[in-house]
């Protein structure tokens, strides 16, 4: 169940990695793979006795070459280098201010065992099953549910959520700064087939076989007009593709894969700034309305049947389907094109 040969973790930083410390327990086993972001003559300190990979833009710019401009500088969205250097067929990302949480018998949650369960057991997308996860241990499918489809389809993503500090966008944190979150719900759910989902990156798991080249995390950051929109920007994409929650919930609704969320809790401590956040986030905020409509009408052809086909059909689809709302998107498709060329030559293997 522990996958430790078969699951890196990532971790996009821009702090020290003191978090580690208290995950030691549940990661001393696994490799790590540490996306330094930010200036490159900084020294990260990783504590003691992990086993782990470091790489910062230096690192970047040598082993991606002349489409290295493809992976978000200053951002968040860094994080998708290491998903590329990966040869595992697991990730499980997270930040590096999230901690261990406690379930309510007050006991620390071992989120990397729930990622593994959530995605080593198939997921519902087709019929909705209102006991949710029906394999979890004391669960099954509800009276109803059609036999035909209880062997389930393949999860390729599991989502996690977070205690303390949640995934809110600025206006949200600047109007509830107060705001914590201490509601433990034990429920594990797949989300249905045609249903969009904002995913965050700070707690998440993917089967890379599955998936992995869905989960780009697009151009934010530095010299870019939006910046935080890096996982949004893979989940909606994922639906048959979408941003990396919305680009690869579009792929997985197309190749008949599923998304899970709820369980595990992660703590998350720190707010980032949200006047900061306002800036980068702003456009995104409104381009949002109108992003989000065409990955829920974008329709993957047929003959697209493997996740690179599907992100080369759908980075075509950003272009000529979100081109007039601004430049950018031009260059977000040309960014999607560079990251799947570079997938393949650093991954000669995959798909074959
Ligand atoms: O320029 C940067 C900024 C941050 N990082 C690293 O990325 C993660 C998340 O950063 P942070 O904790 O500051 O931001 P949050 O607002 O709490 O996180 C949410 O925003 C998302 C979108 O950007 C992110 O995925 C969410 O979880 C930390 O590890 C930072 O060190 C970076 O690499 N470069
Ligand atoms: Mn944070």
């Amino acid at each position: 169940m522990a996958l430790v040969d078969q699951l890196d973790i990532v971790i996009p930083t821009i702090r020290n990695l003191d978090f580690l410390e208290q995950w030691r327990p549940f990661f001393q086993p696994y490799h790590l793979i540490i996306v330094q972001d930010g200036d490159p003559t900084k020294t990260i300190k990783v504590p003691p006795g992990f086993d782990y990979e470091l790489f910062n833009r230096n690192d970047i710019e040598r082993i991606v070459g002349d489409k290295a401009w493809c992976i978000s500088y200053k951002d968040s969205a860094c994080r998708c280098f290491g998903f590329l250097v990966s040869k595992k067929r697991y990730i499980y990302t997270i930040d590096d201010d999230c901690f261990v949480a406690k379930d309510p018998s007050n006991e620390d949650i071992n989120a990397l065992e729930q990622h593994i369960k959530n995605l080593l057991s198939p997921a519902t997308p087709y019929i909705f099953n209102t006991l949710y996860d029906p394999y979890r241990e004391g669960a099954d499918f509800v009276r109803g549910y059609p036999f035909s489809l209880r062997e389930g389809v393949p999860t390729a993503i599991s989502h996690g959520l977070w205690l303390n500090i949640p995934d809110y966008d600025a206006p949200t944190q600047m109007v509830k700064p107060l705001e914590r979150n201490t509601r433990y719900v034990d429920a594990v759910l797949t989300i249905p087939k045609g249903t969009l989902y904002p995913m965050c990156g700070m707690n998440m798991a993917f089967d890379r076989a599955l998936i992995g080249p869905a989960m780009y995390f697009g151009l934010m950051g530095e010299g870019q007009p939006i910046g935080r929109y890096d996982d949004m920007w893979a989940g909606w994409c994922s639906k048959d593709l979408a941003w990396p929650g919305w680009c690869s919930k579009v792929i997985c609704d197309h190749l008949g894969l599923g998304v899970k969320t709820g369980l595990p809790y992660i703590y998350h401590s720190k707010a980032s700034n949200p006047f900061t956040n306002l800036r980068k986030e702003y456009k995104g905020i409104f381009w949002q309305e109108e992003i989000i409509p065409f990955f829920q009408q974008t329709q993957l052809s047929k003959d697209s049947t493997s996740v690179t086909a599907c992100y080369l059909e759908l980075a075509e689809k950003v272009r000529a389907g979100l081109g007039h709302i601004d430049p950018y998107f031009a260059k977000l498709a040309d960014g999607m094109v560079a990251w799947i060329e570079t997938w393949q030559a650093l991954n000669p293997d995959y798909e074959k």
